[in-house]
């Protein structure tokens, strides 16, 4: 198993939040990526079309590996659904009207809205040069366990900071090992009051704080978190027109 890049930082960002240009949008379907089996390693990314007349910023930005927010809206058959955040909005809207606060609930609260689902994520905006690319991906591994694919699915992200310049590689082991390391720097980095989003919980599995002596916030485990980080456009309603391009 080989390691990661020595001396790499375990943590980005200032603790006061995101810094200008960040944070940055973008949106689409998810799309199929190179098909290289990356859900065999462990680390299978959703693809985003690249496209720069929907995304200006897309083809100055550069290459690398970047963390934030991603939301998804997971449609009724998928196994993920979550049905009990529909039936809650449902109810919430009924008895506060829609610009109710959720912040007051008791009970499991809103992980989402409108269907959407927020989650953390790690990408890769680039050409993989590991492996030659000669155009340019946008790839995000969503920092959640789901029990089956969301192809043609909206995704939303709310890109929060960059990690990394991407690098070659002598070898698949190295080039794991290190975005294994970007999902860690991505989860520490979120879960600071600054960087996780206001008005709904999110969960981020934290893997402890890097140096391995299990000292104060350095325990790891699921954690819920409720920030400070304005990240509504994640859960607007969509505005695609059901069953088109889905
Ligand atoms: C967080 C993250 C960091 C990555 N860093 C690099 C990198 O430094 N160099 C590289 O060649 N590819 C990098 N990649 C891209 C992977 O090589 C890519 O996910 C793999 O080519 C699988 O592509 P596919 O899912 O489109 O088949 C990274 C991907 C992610 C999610
Ligand atoms: N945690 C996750 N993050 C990103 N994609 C996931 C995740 N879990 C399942 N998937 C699914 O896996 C797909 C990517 O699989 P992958 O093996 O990288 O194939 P490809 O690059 O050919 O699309 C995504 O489009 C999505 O549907």
């Amino acid at each position: 198993m080989a390691a990661p890049t020595p001396n790499r930082p375990a943590v980005v960002g200032d603790p006061s939040g995101p810094e200008a240009p960040y944070p940055l949008q973008m949106s689409g379907l998810v799309i199929s990526g190179f098909g290289r089996g990356s859900k065999e390693l462990g680390i299978p990314t959703a693809n985003l079309p690249v496209d720069d007349t929907k995304t200006p910023w897309i083809s100055s930005t550069p290459s690398g590996v970047y963390f934030g927010w991603a939301s998804l809206r997971l449609p009724p058959s998928h196994p993920d659904y979550d049905q009990q955040q529909q039936q809650q909005q449902e109810e919430e809207e009924e008895e506060e009207g829609l610009n109710g606060s959720v912040t007051g609930k008791k009970g499991p609260r809103l992980r989402g809205r409108n269907g959407f689902t927020v989650y953390p994520m790690v990408m890769s905006i680039g050409y993989n040069p590991f492996y030659k690319n000669t155009v340019r991906s946008a790839e995000v591994h969503v920092l959640h366990g789901f029990s089956a694919d969301f192809y043609g699915v909206e995704m939303r992200l709310l890109i929060t900071g960059f990690i990394r310049d991407e690098k070659d590689y002598g070898g698949l082991d190295a080039l794991i090992a290190d975005i294994n390391f970007d999902c860690d720097v991505a989860k520490r980095s979120l879960a600071r009051e600054a960087w996780a989003p206001s008005g709904l919980d999110v969960e981020v599995d934290l893997p402890g704080n890097g140096a391995g002596d299990g000292a104060g916030e350095g325990v790891g485990g699921a954690k819920v978190l409720r920030g400070t980080l304005d990240c509504d456009w994640l859960i607007r309603p969509s505005e695609l027109v059901e069953g088109k391009g889905e």
